[in-house]
């Protein structure tokens, strides 16, 4: 992923970030973080493509593994009350929102009971194979977001956003204003591919986004 990459091996979470309730020097040093700008991360972008010739399906489905994978370290499904552990993915209508589809892929063979929210797809091959390959493996696709955080509270454990990533511009526009405002309510955990959705590339790292601003100790996952 080229917005947010988080160094060191106490990245994977809270718990660890702060825990013996500190935050030393020595804890913070090994959790040193490099944000890309918006720029800079479609530089990347541009780069993966037009000079190592990278395609966009090579790079959506290293990213939705390597996000698999992380939210597999920070909340091991062995960890987790419910068996196996129910997941909402929330995509959105770009690429991040297909790096959700490949995540939720993963997640299930992980051992997780993902179930996606997918309310504008596009009508492009990439995606519709996506949302195929999802189908096949039984994933299902709900018709309707909660209207309730505690609906979302009851029935998932954890929720990965996937709605926006670098190409996040303006005000948000329905229906992801509506979805967003159910996600500030939550109080189960929330894993952000890339940048918290409506964050905008320049507020990472700066403890804000429009998930809400947000004390370190309860930051949104960013994978
Ligand atoms: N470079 C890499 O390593 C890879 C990154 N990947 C992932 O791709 C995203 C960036 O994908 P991109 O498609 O460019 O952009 P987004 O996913 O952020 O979505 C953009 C669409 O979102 C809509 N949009 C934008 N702003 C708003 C808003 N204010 N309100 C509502 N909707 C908004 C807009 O869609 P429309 O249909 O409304 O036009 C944009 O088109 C990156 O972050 C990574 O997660 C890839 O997987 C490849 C590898």
């Amino acid at each position: 992923q080229t917005i947010a990459c988080r160094w060191g091996p106490t990245w994977w979470g809270p718990q660890r970030l702060n825990s013996g309730g500190r935050w030393d020097s020595e804890v913070m040093a090994s959790t040193a973080v490099k944000y890309l700008s918006q720029e800079e991360a479609q530089a990347v972008d541009q780069e993966l493509f037009n000079e190592y010739q990278f395609s966009v399906d090579q790079l959506m489905e290293l990213a939705g593994l390597s996000c698999a994978t992380a939210i597999a370290k920070a909340y091991p499904p062995t960890s987790m009350s419910r068996s196996p552990p129910t997941v909402l993915v929330i995509c959105g209508p770009g690429n991040n929102g297909g790096d959700g589809l490949v995540c939720a892929r993963h997640l299930k063979l992980f051992g997780y009971e993902p179930t996606i929210y997918y309310p504008k797809r596009p009508n492009k091959p990439l995606f519709t194979a996506l949302v195929t390959q999802c189908q096949k493996m039984d994933i299902p696709f709900l018709g309707e977001m909660p209207s309730e955080p505690t609906m979302i509270d009851e029935l998932y454990e954890l929720v990965v956003d996937a709605i926006f990533g670098f190409s996040f511009k303006g005000d948000v526009r329905e229906p992801f204003h509506s979805i967003l405002s159910v996600l500030k309510g939550l109080t189960v955990p929330i894993a952000s591919i890339d940048i918290p959705s409506g964050a905008g590339t320049q507020k990472v790292g700066q403890g804000w986004g429009r998930l809400g601003p947000y004390p370190p100790d309860s930051c949104p996952h960013q994978v």
